[in-house]
């Protein structure tokens, strides 16, 4: 399986502010890895910089042994790396299955956006039963409760057949029944892709999260499981505050 990706030797400089300091981070192909850190620790500015929204200063990201940096975003969506945001870009007056199918039209080379739809894709109607939502094909998108919207998001995400995806707080504002579910739905996308999640919720790598990367002022703060970086001392202090490790410890 393919989807290696590589940050070595990472600097980002926004006049004069450092927001990432020579950060090696590796993600194995097929890891569910969440990404946590207190405000402005560098997340974002991380996942911008693996999809060619922002330069970095030196330093290089690596996919699956091309080098990112320097390449225009659609490029970069091109070599298989697609991102989320925290703005939505679901189209609310189309149905489920026509947001589905307008992102799969995005992979062809002339997309045909107005083309007669000739049923459903084999493709995508896995992608509907993956997300959930097969009950729900038919119905606008603008119904879709948060969390289904969030799950539409990601199927219109791997249509696209990326093999990294970066998610940015895909959970944020989602019911609890609607982040078991999610957290079933990473793990099962990480079956077959690379993906990348930045997360706050501490609750929710408890159940889901195996590998964690946590950053703090742009530098990298620790690796490990969520049971390492929960006992770190230093996570604790600028991550998790003293509630919480009060809460470790006991
Ligand atoms: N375009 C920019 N110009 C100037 N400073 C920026 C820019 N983008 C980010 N920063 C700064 O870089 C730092 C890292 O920001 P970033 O958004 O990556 O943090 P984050 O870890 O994603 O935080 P949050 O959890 O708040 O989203 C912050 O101090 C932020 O203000």
């Amino acid at each position: 399986m393919s989807g290696r990706l590589e940050v070595r030797g990472l600097n980002v400089v926004f006049d004069g502010f450092h927001a990432i300091t020579d950060l090696d981070v590796t993600v194995q192909p097929g890891e569910l890895r969440f990404l946590i850190g207190p405000n402005g620790a560098g997340k974002t500015t991380l996942i911008d910089v693996i999809t060619g929204r922002t330069r970095p200063a030196s330093g290089s990201v690596r996919f699956d042994g091309v080098e990112l940096t320097g390449r225009r975003e659609h490029a970069i969506v091109r070599l298989g790396v697609g991102r989320t945001f925290q703005t939505s870009v679901v189209f609310e007056d189309l149905t489920v299955l026509e947001n589905l199918d307008l992102a799969a039209s995005f992979r062809r080379r002339i997309p045909a956006l107005l083309r007669a739809r000739r049923g459903v894709s084999d493709e995508v109607a896995a992608v509907l039963e993956t997300i959930g939502l097969t009950p729900e094909a038919e119905r606008p998108a603008g119904v879709l409760s948060h969390g289904q919207r969030q799950w539409l998001e990601i199927g219109m995400l791997i249509v696209q057949r990326p093999r990294l995806l970066l998610l940015d707080e895909p959970v944020a504002g989602m019911s609890r029944g609607e982040r078991e579910r999610t957290g079933e739905l990473l793990q099962a996308v990480a079956r077959d892709h690379t993906v990348v999640v930045i997360e706050h919720d501490m609750d929710f790598l408890r159940r889901f999260a195996s590998q964690v990367t946590v950053l703090h002022e742009g530098r990298l703060l620790r690796e490990g499981t969520v049971a390492q970086v929960r006992a770190d001392p230093r996570v604790q202090e600028v991550y998790l505050g003293r509630s919480t490790s009060r809460e470790a410890a006991a």
